[in-house]
């Protein structure tokens, strides 16, 4: 049981962060701090929050834990707000998408103090930002990937796999490089895509009525085309290389596919689709609770 969660980002993942450790029982009090003040009065009249603070300092002050749910280039300004009230005896999380640049920014800032922070990117989300969206279930039977580094403290990160399973999530450990990685592929990328797709048609002179004869395949495809620009903004920055490396490799599968149509031979066109078919079909999204 936590005394005070000092919450900085009030918004879809902290705030879903909040209600479910409200609603688990495991914290007596949530302070929340976020950059607009209305955003943050909208999480307590939503009862995500108990008590708004003025600064992410005061969020902090007297929080036994503490969630930086911000975009992720706001992540070293963030640490420098708070570390002046950076104890050994505060578990601090955040819930960023990348994980070495998150990383660099503690050490640079917390410096001797960085083993109280466990960096952690729950699988968990949508496309919808904001406190409204907020959902005490987000977490449920989801992954959470957690990045600790060589002096990230024992303690400190077995309680941070505690939270995170008493919410019913299912925690994995993974160097920050492995977790870029992976993560510029099968999230970065089909974000990217989805972006690209959505522009691609738009900006076409008849792009609006094709849009209006769309159905669920391209609904599927392209529902996470309506993210958050900011959040979305950081994270593609933030993994620059590995994301450029991952289209490169899309790319050439795109060209691959080209190739076989403009070369009219089915063949090699059933036998690409074959593969993705296949693929797809064997995959299954690793969840703890039965997924829809
Ligand atoms: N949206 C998603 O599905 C997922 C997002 N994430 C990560 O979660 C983090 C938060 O994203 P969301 O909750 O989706 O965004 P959001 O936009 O719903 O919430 C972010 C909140 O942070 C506040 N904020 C922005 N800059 C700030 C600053 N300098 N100081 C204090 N507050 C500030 C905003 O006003 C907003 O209330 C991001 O780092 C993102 O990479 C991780 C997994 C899934
Ligand atoms: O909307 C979806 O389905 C997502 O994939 C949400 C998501 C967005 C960003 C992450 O870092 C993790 C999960």
């Amino acid at each position: 049981m936590f005394e005070q969660l000092g919450l900085i980002g009030c918004g879809l993942m902290g705030g879903s962060f909040a209600l479910a450790l409200k609603r688990a029982g495991l914290v007596k009090r949530v302070v929340g701090y976020s950059k607009s003040p209305s955003t943050t009065e909208r999480a307590r009249q939503l009862g995500v929050i108990d008590v708004e603070a003025p600064s992410a300092l005061l969020a902090v002050s007297g929080a036994d834990l503490v969630l930086l749910a911000v975009p992720v280039a706001a992540t070293e300004a963030t640490f420098k707000a708070i570390r002046h009230l950076v104890r050994n005896d505060v578990l601090i999380m955040d819930v960023g998408s990348t994980k070495r640049e998150v990383i660099d920014a503690a050490r640079r800032v917390l410096r001797e103090q960085v083993g109280v922070f466990v960096p952690a990117h729950p699988i968990a989300g949508k496309e919808l930002a904001g406190v409204d969206h907020a959902d005490p279930d987000l977490y449920t039977g989801r992954q959470v990937i957690l990045t600790p580094i060589e002096r990230t403290l024992p303690a400190h990160l077995d309680k941070a796999e505690k939270v995170w399973r008493a919410l019913g999530c299912q925690v994995k450990r993974m160097t920050p490089e492995g977790h870029d990685a992976a993560y510029a592929a099968i999230s970065h990328l089909p974000h990217l895509l989805a972006f690209a797709l959505m522009n691609a048609i738009q900006k076409q002179d008849e792009g609006k009525d094709f849009l209006a004869l769309a159905g669920p395949g391209f609904r599927d495809f392209t529902r996470i085309a309506a993210s958050d620009a900011a959040v979305w903004r950081d994270i593609l920055l933030s993994n620059k290389e590995e994301l450029v490396s991952q289209s490169r490799h899309f790319l050439r599968a795109l060209q691959e596919l080209e190739a076989a149509i403009k070369n009219n031979d089915p063949d090699a066109l059933e036998t690409l689709i074959d593969q993705a078919s296949e693929a797809r079909a064997g995959w299954r999204m690793t969840a703890v609770k039965p997924q829809g």
